[in-house]
């Protein structure tokens, strides 16, 4: 693979992109053209073609892309030929839906563990995830070699659990808080805000009626 750097929205595409073909090739598909992908994952086949090319040239002209070796490509880049644990911070309305959801469409990331400092809930398990207190993150973490936390706790507190989180060496932070917590800049933070998501559906339905806006 060559060792481009990936623009934001090309990586965002790519679990879209990955779905997809994997669906095809239950399906039995061999190949597919960017026009039939594009129509399939609403993203426009320049855009695919556009953010395929990043990769090298995986397609043929007249021929489209091969379904399995594009598959087996986005399955190295996207990791999924190997399972990543995931710990989630904070057990509270929020934290138990994940947990209860966790992930269970993807076989390749799932939340093995979850820390809260409520002992009504510590030492249980739910949804098939044990609870550990907030005392026991380190080491627990520290054996499952989790490097990546859901941040589920209340606004107020994701600073300091964040800084807790730096401190035992955690490198990425999915952050559902309001909070913008402030990391070193070893560790990637992913903020969630469904606030925002719908403000921007709002606002993108308001101008461009119904049309696609991922692009
Ligand atoms: N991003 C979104 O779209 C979205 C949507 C809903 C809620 N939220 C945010 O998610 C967070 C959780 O919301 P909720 O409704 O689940 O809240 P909640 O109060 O139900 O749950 C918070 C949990 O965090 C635990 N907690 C408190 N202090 C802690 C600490 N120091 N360490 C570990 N755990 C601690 C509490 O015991 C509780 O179980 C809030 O910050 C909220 O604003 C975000």
């Amino acid at each position: 693979m060559p060792n481009t750097k990936i623009p934001h929205a090309t990586a965002k595409r790519l679990p879209i992109y990955y779905r997809y073909l994997h669906f095809l090739s239950d399906a039995g598909k061999k190949r597919v053209s960017s026009t039939e992908l594009a129509d399939a994952v609403k993203v426009d086949s320049a855009t695919i073609r556009r953010d395929f090319s990043y990769f090298g040239a995986l397609g043929k002209r007249g021929y489209g892309y091969d379904v399995n070796s594009l598959l087996s490509f986005f399955r190295k880049t996207l990791k999924q030929d190997k399972l990543t644990n995931v710990a989630l911070i904070g057990v509270g309305n929020l934290g138990h839906a994940l947990l209860n959801y966790n992930f269970h469409q993807s076989n390749n990331v799932r939340i093995s563990a979850a820390f809260d400092i409520n002992e009504d809930i510590t030492g249980t398990i739910q949804s098939g995830v044990p609870i550990y207190h907030m005392n026991d993150m380190k080491e627990q973490l520290t054996v499952q070699q989790i490097k990546i936390v859901i941040l589920t706790v209340p606004a107020s507190v994701a600073q300091k659990v964040t800084n807790e989180l730096v401190e035992v060496g955690i490198k990425g932070i999915l952050n559902f808080t309001p909070m913008r917590i402030t990391v070193p800049n070893t560790v990637r933070v992913q903020n969630v805000d469904l606030t925002n998501e719908l403000q921007t559906l709002i606002y993108f339905l308001d101008k461009f009626g119904s049309h696609d806006t991922e692009a």
